[in-house]
Order: structure tokens, then sequence, then C-alpha cells
């Protein structure tokens, strides 16, 4: 039978969630949004099948109702939902960055009545919007998923064949533990992030060539930086204390190098500081997406002239290989250039590098 699906916040993240519903299965998506130009461009995108201004009428329709706003105005809706006479066997879930404060109001609001089973999608962007939404942005990523312990085992088989579009690899944790570990790998680096921008701005007033040479690696490692402040505000004031103790063991860790750097007179002690975070990063599953996204790319030197980003991007079409972003490095300026081309999965990778070598290209 057709289902009805309510999405509440039609952003990146839900816009995604709603086309990977859609790719799989028969059904009717209503789309609100506090910003009604979103539901608008939701429909228009046809990623939802209607706008609605009020949540009463579609959440009492819906099956599946779907929370994908920022963290804390996910706990307002909620306490919204929980004042309406939903159907018995509905769903809720969402799809936020932490999970501790939402199913501890998810506990207070049902138990049984209701089946409330907490989301969240281990991959994205630091795009915002619904024009940014795929159906594949969760292909291969881990998807968490936090039920109560009243939640039967039958519903969170219902919602992961719901969600089976996003071709993710689900994940159930308790919730505590899931904002322990996200804390680690992705809230934490995000504020990292955020400060090493910021660091690099207060020397930029200074001289105006640091920004322009700020490339490769640096762009690498703050790109996270350029995410919505607004979805980022919510998830470090839900996970505060994890946050703290991370903060206190990095000031320990700088304290570290600091003290590395001032007696290391020939460099071996850095080396190996160097060495050892090498040898467990390259340790860590960077092909499967998950808090490091999992992106196959392949860099190509490129002579800096006109057509010449044309002629890789037909030599990849000819052989039926699908790129999925295409950068063009600035850190390297003059005669050469570095083109960075992303892939769509691993063996695309190998045969595209096999036929730009066969071309002529230098791959690495
Ligand atoms: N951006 C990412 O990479 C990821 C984000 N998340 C989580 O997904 C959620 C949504 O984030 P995005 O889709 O990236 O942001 P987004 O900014 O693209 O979409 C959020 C949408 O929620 C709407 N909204 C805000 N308050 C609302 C309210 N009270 N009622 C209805 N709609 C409301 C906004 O107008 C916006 O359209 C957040 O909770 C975030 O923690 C989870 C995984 C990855
Ligand atoms: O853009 C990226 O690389 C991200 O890491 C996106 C992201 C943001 C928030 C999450 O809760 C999960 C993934």
């Amino acid at each position: 039978m057709k289902k009805t699906v309510l999405l509440v916040g039609t952003g990146l993240i839900g816009g995604s969630i709603a086309l990977a519903i859609r790719k799989e299965h028969d059904c009717f998506i209503y789309g609100f949004d506090i910003n009604f130009e979103q539901v608008e461009k939701a429909v228009s995108l046809q990623v939802i099948d209607e706008a609605v201004r009020d949540l009463e009428e579609p959440a009492e329709k819906a099956d599946l109702i779907i929370l994908a706003s920022p963290v804390e105005e996910t706990k307002k809706i909620m306490k919204i939902l929980a004042s309406y006479k939903l159907k018995e066997k509905v769903i809720i879930t969402d799809v936020g960055s932490t999970k501790r404060d939402i199913m501890k109001l998810a506990n207070e609001l049902w138990n049984g009545d209701v089946t409330f089973i907490g989301g969240h999608p281990m991959a994205g962007s630091h795009k915002t919007g619904v024009e940014s939404a795929k159906a594949h942005l969760f292909e291969n990523a881990f998807y968490c998923l936090t039920p109560q312990t009243t939640t039967p085992y039958e519903k969170i088989e219902e919602l992961k064949k719901m969600l089976k579009g996003t071709n993710s690899k689900f994940l159930v944790l308790d919730a505590e533990e899931h904002d322990y570990i996200t804390g680690a790998v992705s809230h934490f680096p995000h504020v990292i992030a955020a400060s090493l921008v910021k660091q690099v701005k207060k020397h930029s007033d200074q001289n105006p060539f640091i920004s322009m040479l700020a490339a490769g690696g640096f762009r690498d490692i703050t790109r996270i930086a350029s995410s919505s402040p607004r979805m980022w505000k919510d998830i470090v004031k839900q996970n505060r204390d994890n946050l703290l103790d991370l903060l206190d063991d990095w000031i320990m860790e700088m304290r570290n190098v600091k003290s590395i750097l001032e007696s290391d007179e020939n460099g071996k002690a850095i080396a190996r500081y160097f060495q050892e975070a090498k040898d467990f990063r390259d340790t860590m599953p960077v092909r499967a997406k998950g808090a490091i996204p999992s992106y196959y790319d392949l860099f190509v030197d490129i002579v800096d002239q006109p057509g010449a980003i044309a002629k890789i991007a037909t030599i990849l079409a000819e052989n039926e290989i699908s790129i999925t972003n295409i950068n063009i490095i600035e850190a390297r300026e003059g005669l050469l250039g570095v083109l960075q081309v992303t892939l769509q999965t691993e063996e695309h990778r190998i045969k595209a590098r096999t036929v730009l070598e066969q071309h002529g290209y230098e791959t690495y």
C-alpha cells in the first residue's frame, strides 16, 4: 500500500533522504519547512509531492515522519508532534548529528504508543539546501540508528526497509556512545577546522599573501569550516560535555607538540610524531564513507592551457567513467597544473588512471 511520509526540514539531508526513499518506494511525501521557499523548491525539484504550511494534518496521516532540521529545532518539533493524534503505527525518525538530547526527549514524550527511532546518516557536505540534495549522498556511509529500549525489532527493520534506497550501512548504537564517537571524529574536528581558519585570518590581517597562498592541505582540512554555522551551533550545544573533554585532551596534545618542538634538536622526535599519526591514519577506512568521507580521487598533471580539462573529461566520458567532481589545485601555478578528479568508485579510479596514462598523462 502507498505509504504517506512527512518530511520536516526540506534541506540538504531531508531532501536527500526523500529522494532515496522515492527510489525504492511508491509513497506520497509531504514537506514542511519554516522557510517556505525551500519547500516550494523541493516540490519543483520533485523531491517531495506537496508543500504544507501546517504540520498537524499531514502528521496525523503519516506512516513515517522524518525530522531533518537543526537539532535544537528538532526537539521543538518533537514536542509539537506529541500534541497530535498520530497514527498508532507511525515511525518517527530524525537525521540529527547528535542523539542524546533527542533520545532523552523521545523517551519523555513517547513510551510504546509511538515509535521514535533516532537516526544519523554519517555523510553529508558543507553545502546546505534542497538544491544540493542527492539520492546517493549516503551511499556506503554508516547510518546510525538509536532506537528506544522499548522499540520492537520489527520496527527497526521497517525503518531500514524504508531507508533502503540510501544504500547505507546501518549501525544500531546507544545514544550516549553515538555522541561520544561523533564528538571525537566529527564535532571536534569541526571546532578545530573553524579555529584553524580563525588563526589564519588573524595572520592574514597582517599579511595579505597568507590567504592567497593558503591552498592544498589547508583547504582540505578546513573545508568543513564552510558548513552551516546555524546547524553546528546546535550540534555543539548538545554535545558540549564531550567537546570540553576533547578540548582538554587537545590542549595537552598541543603542549606535547610544543615541548617536542622546543627540545627536538635533530628533528627525530617530530618525525616520529608525524610517523605515528600517518601510521594510524593509513589504517583508517578512508575508502568507506563515514566520518572521513570517501572520495575516489585521482590527481592528474595538466598543462595549463585552454581545453586541457575538456580533453581529460572527454577521455573519461569515452570510457564510460563518470566524474563526481573536478577541481584545479591552485597551489601549483605556472606551466603545470594539477587536476583533482573525483570518481564514483575505486574501479573507476583505477580505470581512469589506466586510460589517462595511455594518453600520456602523469597521474598519482
Ligand atoms: N549537513 C550535513 O552534512 C549533515 C547534517 N546532518 C543533520 O541534518 C540536519 C539538517 O541539516 P542540513 O540538511 O544539512 O541543513 P539544511 O540547512 O540544508 O536544511 C535544514 C532545513 O531545516 C529547516 N528548518 C529549520 N528549522 C525548522 C523548523 N523549526 N521547522 C521546519 N524546518 C526547519 C531549514 O529552513 C532548512 O531548510 C541537522 O540536524 C544536521 O545535524 C546529518 C548528517 C550530515
Ligand atoms: O562535509 C563533511 O565532510 C561532513 O563531515 C559532513 C557531515 C556533517 C555532519 C554530520 O553529522 C555528518 C557529516
